[in-house]
């Protein structure tokens, strides 16, 4: 059997050694100038050298108002381009294809000062109430995406992720139970991303992805069927690639298993017919390559299992019966 696994994948101009991408994880280790430091640099460059096909760099927020937390990386000011060039450059040494997940955190930031969201409407009991965005504040939160994916393509990064999902401020606008705006922007609630989309490509020409919320899991919220109408939606307008996670946009209690949210990628794939990402519990290389041979993911996100593992590519490879090159400096012992 030739592993699917560590197949090459070509989007656009970009050609990828094999289908494992590096999920984007928040390790809130950035300093409140969101700028790259020597942490960021071991612990992407150190999946880079594990032969992660793409590196995804975590949720990196358009505005300073947009982070999780005063501690994400940055990416609304240019003097965070040098070390993000830095980060590209470590990844790119190992032949890895590298990405960065550009977000703002809309109702679900932690950050001190107002927060904003599409209405007035918090996160759960403990969160802030964040204030409902003017049109002003639309257009410029539009202009902070296009200016982050500018500052993606100075930094080298090879494709880019806009984080829609997870209950932060595009899939705020995009589900009922978080958008309740009687302008155009809660009459046709995929509007927002409909914009940054547009406004991204602007400037960026790149393989292009989105993360996505694929059901709300509550019953008056979105559900995958909404998500297939979205995705032709994202799919008329070029997007290359749906990364199809679920939930959080409201507290609720989901049932977690191995490739719990794998038949979101797989629907999504064959009714939007567009090329989709697979994630969340998704461990081991049979698993991986089960998913890919019977097409119903395009490519595996793998997160926390490269915390425990940064060579899971090679384990995954083990598992399957595989060998893949490795770094060449590791060869003698790989
Ligand atoms: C520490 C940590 C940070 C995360 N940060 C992000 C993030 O920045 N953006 C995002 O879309 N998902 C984030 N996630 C979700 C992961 O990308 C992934 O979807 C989730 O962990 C399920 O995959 P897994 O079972 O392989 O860990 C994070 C998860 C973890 C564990």
């Amino acid at each position: 059997m030739t592993a699917k696994l560590f197949e090459p994948y070509t989007i656009k101009n970009v050609t990828l050694k094999n289908r494992i991408v590096m999920s984007p994880m928040c390790m809130y280790s950035a300093e409140a100038d969101g700028k790259v430091n020597d942490f960021h640099l071991t612990h992407y460059i150190s999946r880079a050298a594990g032969q992660v096909g793409l590196i995804m760099v975590e949720a990196s927020g358009v505005t300073p108002q947009g982070r999780i937390s005063e501690n994400d990386l940055g990416i609304w000011s240019d003097e965070q381009i040098p070390g993000l060039r830095k980060l590209v450059d470590g990844i790119k040494q190992y032949g890895s294809k590298t990405s960065i997940q550009i977000a703002h955190a809309g109702r679900k930031s932690k950050v001190n000062g107002d927060i904003i969201a599409p209405s007035a409407i918090p996160f759960d009991e403990h969160s802030k109430t964040p204030k409902e965005m003017t049109k002003e504040e639309i257009k410029e939160t539009i202009q902070a995406f296009q200016d982050g994916a500018k500052r993606a393509l100075q930094a080298g990064f090879d494709t880019i992720e806009l984080h829609a999902a997870h209950g932060y401020l595009i899939n705020e606008f995009l589900s009922p139970l978080s958008n309740k705006r009687d302008d155009e922007y809660g009459q046709d609630q995929y509007l927002f991303l409909e914009e940054i989309i547009n406004a991204v490509k602007e400037v960026w020409d790149g393989p292009l992805f989105v993360r996505i919320s694929a059901t709300d899991h509550h019953k008056d919220g979105l559900t995958v069927e909404d998500y297939i109408e979205y995705s032709k939606k994202m799919k008329a307008q070029g997007i290359d690639l749906i990364d199809c996670s679920t939930g959080a946009l409201v507290n609720t209690s989901i049932n977690v298993y191995p490739g719990y949210q794998v038949p979101y990628a797989e629907k999504i794939r064959q009714e939007a017919d567009i090329p989709t990402g697979a994630v969340g519990l998704i461990t081991h290389g049979i698993q991986a390559e089960e998913i890919l041979q019977n097409e119903r993911a395009d490519l595996i996100f793998i997160a926390r299992e490269l915390l425990r593992d940064p060579y899971w590519p090679r384990t995954a490879a083990k598992q399957l019966g595989t060998k893949i090159e490795a770094p060449k400096q590791y060869s003698r012992g790989w």
